[in-house]
């Protein structure tokens, strides 16, 4: 674990990379999080394409760019990550998870806290080592627990749900493979949200959870999973 130094209340402004799969309960931790611990932590500002709505502002609520800008970046290698939704394109930049712990107009440094899946966590390693980020994956108690959730949620249909637990499927066996500096079971959120914050103010003692035990359903979801 790596730490950076820095005159704001903050001392350490090691980026945090969260990731795990979708319903494993990330909002529900970040959540916690930023009720806990007050002002600590900031979301990197976005970059997109589509309009500014009434009351945003350029470089606040996003970085405004034309289509040719944003297809420049991500020829450049400029994103962490970077998706399509309703015809407009967004990204998170690398620059813009550096400039979350530059003094901002009060003077004051926050630490990037950042909601990437597996491939963003891939082009980070590859691309962006230099954010030195920790790494924490969350884990679900098991993939019937997450169909469970994703269910109770209500967000999804079948076939989407089914194709975000052969997603999660995968990106579990990519945590099982090492990657992550810390990983954090999800079972009871008190008790997982002790074990993050922890790891994220440094006192954690090894790498926290093991992850669960990979069930014959992960094996046969993962083969469905697109390879990543
Ligand atoms: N430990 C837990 N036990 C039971 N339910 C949980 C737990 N943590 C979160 N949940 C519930 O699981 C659902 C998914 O949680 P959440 O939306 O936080 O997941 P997420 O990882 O942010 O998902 P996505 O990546 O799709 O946004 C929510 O309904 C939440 O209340």
């Amino acid at each position: 674990m790596s730490s950076s130094s820095s005159s704001g209340s903050n001392s350490n402004l090691q980026p945090v990379v969260l990731c795990g799969p979708s319903g494993v309960g990330k909002s529900t931790l970040i959540k916690k999080l930023f009720a806990d611990m007050p002002n600590q932590f900031g979301f990197s500002v976005s970059h997109t394409t589509r309009q500014p709505r009434p009351g945003e502002k350029p470089g606040v609520s996003y970085h405004f760019v034309t289509r040719e800008e944003f297809q420049r970046l991500v020829a450049e290698g400029a994103f962490l990550e970077h998706a399509t939704f309703g015809g407009n394109m967004y990204g998170t930049s690398a620059k813009a998870v550096e400039d979350v712990s530059k003094p901002g107009p009060d003077g004051r440094r926050q630490r990037a806290l950042l909601d990437i899946d597996t491939q963003g966590v891939k082009l980070i390693k590859a691309n962006h080592a230099h954010l030195q980020p920790l790494f924490v994956f969350i884990a679900p108690p098991s993939i019937s627990a997450l169909r469970s959730r994703l269910t109770a949620r209500g967000t999804d249909d079948d076939e989407a749900i089914g194709r975000r637990l052969a997603m999660a499927a995968s990106e579990m066996a990519y945590a099982r493979a090492g990657h992550h500096d810390v990983i954090v079971k999800n079972d009871d959120v008190d008790r997982a949200y002790g074990i993050l914050k922890a790891a994220i103010q440094g006192t954690l003692q090894g790498k926290g959870d093991d992850m669960p035990e990979e069930e014959e359903e992960e094996k046969a979801l993962r083969s469905k999973a697109p390879s990543s």
